[in-house]
């Protein structure tokens, strides 16, 4: 699914992570680490919102930094403390993405629905606590058909209703649509609601399969 090539992130002089030669096959991951080890990091390189040193291959052949607009639509990814324009509404942003990403017809709808954002999605992000800010982030994370999406600690701030949801999307995506997932969280992850994850350890700057 991912493949990393003599990938290394630097922030100036700080070597923040190191990760030579690394294949990753399709599935559910729980990244851990400890506070401050790289896994922001890491999810940020791999959505592509970071440069780095290095490549990452996306199923053998879609490079993130040859084919960066087939890997983008692609890779989706949720911030672990979203921030989006306070003027526009969820709805908007939700439109964007949508269009961005080439989101199937009534998808949108269907996810606002599930998630019981239609009586706030209308109005300005500004507005939104930061559940509901999480959940629209979340939200944007599964519009169209990505392979792979990305969810940096995605069990924070959100309702224990919504989280539930959320589980139950992941769930649906696997199964259905064989959508990997790559997720960190200090918390324990439910395996009552969600298919088998497999750890991964981001220490001594360097990615570990545990
Ligand atoms: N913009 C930046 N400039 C300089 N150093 C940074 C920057 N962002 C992160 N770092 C450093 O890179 C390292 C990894 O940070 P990162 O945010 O990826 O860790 P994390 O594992 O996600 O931490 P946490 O569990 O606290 O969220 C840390 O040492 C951090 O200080």
């Amino acid at each position: 699914m991912l493949h990393f090539q003599k990938f290394e992130k630097r922030y100036g002089n700080f070597p923040a992570l190191k990760i030579d030669d690394l294949s990753i096959q399709p599935g559910i991951y729980w990244i851990k680490g400890v506070n401050g080890s790289g896994k922001s990091t890491l999810l940020k390189s791999i959505a592509g919102i970071l440069s780095f040193q290095g490549d990452i291959i996306l199923n053998d052949n879609i490079s993130i930094t040859k084919q960066p607009v087939a890997y983008r639509k692609l890779v989706n990814f949720a911030e672990a403390e979203p921030l989006f324009p306070e003027f526009l509404t969820g709805m908007e942003m939700i439109s964007l993405f949508a269009d961005a990403k080439g989101a199937p017809a009534g998808q949108a709808q269907q996810l606002i629905e599930s998630m019981y954002m239609t009586g706030y999605v209308d109005r300005p992000v500004g507005s939104y606590s930061s559940g509901m800010l999480k959940k629209l982030s979340l939200l944007l994370a599964f519009l169209g058909r990505p392979d792979v999406i990305l969810l940096d600690e995605p069990l924070i701030t959100i309702d224990v209703a919504s989280l539930k949801i959320l589980y139950t999307w992941m769930a649906e995506r696997h199964t259905q649509q064989g959508t990997s997932f790559l997720l960190t969280s200090h918390q324990p992850l439910d395996h009552d609601e969600l298919p088998a994850a497999t750890e991964l350890l981001v220490q001594d700057q360097t990615l570990n399969l545990v």
